[in-house]
């Protein structure tokens, strides 16, 4: 079947986004996959499927689907792709709308500068959420169960890195690095995604402190590898890094796509992030 799409990009995480709004459309995970390959397919982080809602008093519901194949709980800048998309399809008149997610409701809104925020909703931090097999590691944290060692088997050594898990209602363990232009995200991203201690794998963000209000950021994507931008991974390392208690809010995460801004009051208080969202091309293929 012919299938038409919209190529969108928030900080150069790119997406494939799909009108399902009319019906619904189920593919495989390796025909998802296929989509997104980058030689195979249209070439993609991720891909956004919009349907209508099955939750009272929500405008939409919409899918996320990895480069992998894998169907996830989250995406940040998906979000705002997102907002942008049925605001241009004419698929809604709002400008502040909810969606509902495989893991909870998110409200993206188009501000009248053109410039979008989500409210991404209060981060879980119980291990148990993430999740994060914590088990043997209990009482052991520095602080208020804010790190956690993690041994990473590398090259036939195995090395200890400190990180903090923390769900947007995707998964992340985050690690200060001291700069992220030389930090081990190829070598150990992979590791920590797949690591035993993550039951659904993890998305690995390594983050470096510049100032209080400002963080560079690079994350090793579950399902996606190391991605330009990752909203949620920004969402995750600022909640990180004020629990940790190296940043205050707001602050400006700088990834190697673009610069993202988060907020975050504290715990049980939602997240808002904020960025851009570009419309690059419409398509059509046959699936
Ligand atoms: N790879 C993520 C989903 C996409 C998240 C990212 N693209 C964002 O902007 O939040 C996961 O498996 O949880």
């Amino acid at each position: 079947m012919k299938l038409k799409f919209t190529k969108m990009h928030g900080a150069g995480n790119d997406f494939i986004v799909i009108d399902a709004t009319a019906a619904p459309i189920e593919l495989s995970p390796a025909q998802w996959q296929r989509l997104a390959d980058r030689r195979f397919g249209i070439g993609a982080d991720q891909i956004l499927v919009v349907q209508q809602p099955a939750t009272e008093g929500c405008d939409f519901k919409y899918r996320i689907f990895n480069n992998d194949g894998s169907e996830v709980e989250q995406c940040g800048n998906g979000a705002r792709a997102f907002v942008k998309f049925v605001t241009e399809k004419g698929l809604t008149s709002k400008s502040s709308i909810r969606v509902e997610t495989m893991k909870g409701i998110i409200a993206p809104r188009l501000e009248a500068d053109g410039s979008i925020t989500v409210d991404m909703g209060a981060p879980r931090l119980d291990p148990a959420e993430v999740p994060f097999d914590a088990a043997g590691l209990a009482g052991w944290a520095e602080g208020d169960d804010t790190t956690w060692p993690l041994p990473v088997k590398t090259g036939g050594s195995s090395k200890t890195v400190f990180i903090s898990v923390v769900s947007m209602g995707n998964p992340h363990a985050v690690q200060v690095v001291d700069n992220v232009d030389t930090a081990p995200v190829a070598e150990t991203g992979p590791l920590i995604e797949h690591h035993p201690r993550f039951p659904a794998r993890v998305n690995a963000g390594f983050m470096q402190v510049v100032e209080r209000h400002h963080i560079r950021l690079r994350v090793h994507e579950r399902g996606a590898g190391e991605t330009l931008a990752c909203g949620t991974g920004a969402c995750a390392a600022v909640v990180a890094g004020i629990r940790r208690g190296l940043l205050d809010s707001p602050v400006r995460v700088s990834a190697r796509g673009g610069e993202l801004s988060i907020a975050w009051a504290g715990p049980g208080q939602p997240v808002f992030l904020s960025g851009p969202a570009v419309t690059v091309f419409e398509g059509e293929v046959e699936v």
